[in-house]
């Protein structure tokens, strides 16, 4: 009886699959929300903006759709050429998606910032645009529901409407549930794009890197976030270890532009560098289900931001 198929009406009639993104400016709370769709952490957060640059994709799995997020890096006005690859990063993926979600925190205004993408936004015609008001647990009942009128007058006064306007919190957890609900019903029909269980297709590498990464930031101010890239040189299990007691070997190179910069990762006596090695490890533990051993170094590469070849070796 058990290999008996699922009854059709167990099964719901039609399956959706497809893409979306999140758009925001920085700190708006994309990377949050995709871990609380998601339901595990595979897109890194952190207080300080413009820390996502890799495109991260988590994947919803319902018996009615499948859902695969794109969590872009934050728009922002071009500085640098890595502030350019960026932009073009976010415009390429506009196109791709099925729906674009627009991340606006309840706790701050309509602002520059939000009118500047809404602008963008308004250009892209077929895909379904979404309106996320987020971090509602930060703010009472009157001031979101001014928000939720104010974001739907940003687009009808550029010529546009969202397809639907939610507010959410991800930290509370309220509304999460709905958030996908909705998204999965913007969907195009169509079977399961990744096999079943599947969070993500990004490389274990790259995660590995941003959860490094994210390490290393915590704490420090000013211009090192941008400074800072972490590659992967090796990931590689241990030889000779019996089986029961894996373990691996990663092998990362944290690169910042200036020595004063190294001197600040490394800390007095290479205790901050120690630290971070110790978090980050406990994190690519609990990322990859078995015991890790992390090698840091960290390296200058004067100006790497500003170099084409540089970038490229970073892996932008
Ligand atoms: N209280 C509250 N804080 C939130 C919520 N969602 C995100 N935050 C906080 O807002 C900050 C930014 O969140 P992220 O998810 O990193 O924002 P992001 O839009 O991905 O940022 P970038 O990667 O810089 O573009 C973090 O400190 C989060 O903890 C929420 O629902 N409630």
């Amino acid at each position: 009886m058990s290999d008996r198929p699922t009854s059709a009406a167990a099964r719901p009639a039609v399956h959706r699959s497809g893409f979306a993104c999140f758009v925001g400016r920085p700190n708006a709370g994309k990377s949050t929300l995709t871990n609380a769709l998601v339901g595990t952490k595979v897109a890194i957060t952190s207080g300080r903006p413009q820390t996502t640059r890799h495109t991260v994709r988590g994947i919803v799995h319902r018996p009615d759709a499948q859902l695969v997020l794109v969590d872009t890096p934050g728009l922002h006005k071009p500085r640098t050429l890595l502030g350019q690859r960026l932009n073009d990063l976010v415009r390429t993926t506009w196109a791709e998606v099925d729906i674009i979600g627009f991340c606006l925190p309840a706790d701050q205004k309509v602002g520059p910032g939000d009118r500047f993408i809404a602008k963008e936004l308004a250009e892209v015609r077929k895909t379904p645009k979404v309106a996320i008001v987020t971090k509602t647990d930060l703010v009472d009942k009157k001031t979101l529901a001014e928000q939720l009128v104010a974001v739907h007058r940003m687009a009808a006064d550029l010529g546009f409407e969202w397809a639907e306007i939610i507010p959410v919190s991800a930290v509370s957890g309220d509304q999460v549930e709905l958030v996908a609900d909705l998204l999965a019903k913007l969907l195009p029909e169509g079977p399961p794009l990744y096999p079943d269980g599947e969070l993500t297709d990004e490389p274990e590498q790259i995660m590995a890197a941003e959860l490094i990464r994210e390490a290393a930031l915590e704490g420090v101010r000013d211009e090192l976030p941008h400074s800072l890239a972490v590659v992967i040189e090796e990931m590689i299990p241990r030889e000779d270890r019996p089986a029961d007691k894996p373990l691996l070997d990663v092998h990362a190179y944290l690169y910042v532009e200036r020595p004063s910069q190294k001197a600040i990762v490394i800390g007095a006596k290479g205790a901050r560098l120690k630290d971070v090695g110790t978090r980050a490890r406990r994190q690519i533990e609990a990322l990859l289900g078995t015991p890790v051993y992390l090698d840091l170094h960290v390296k200058v590469a004067k100006d790497w931001q500003r170099d084409p070849k540089q970038l490229r070796r970073l892996g932008f």
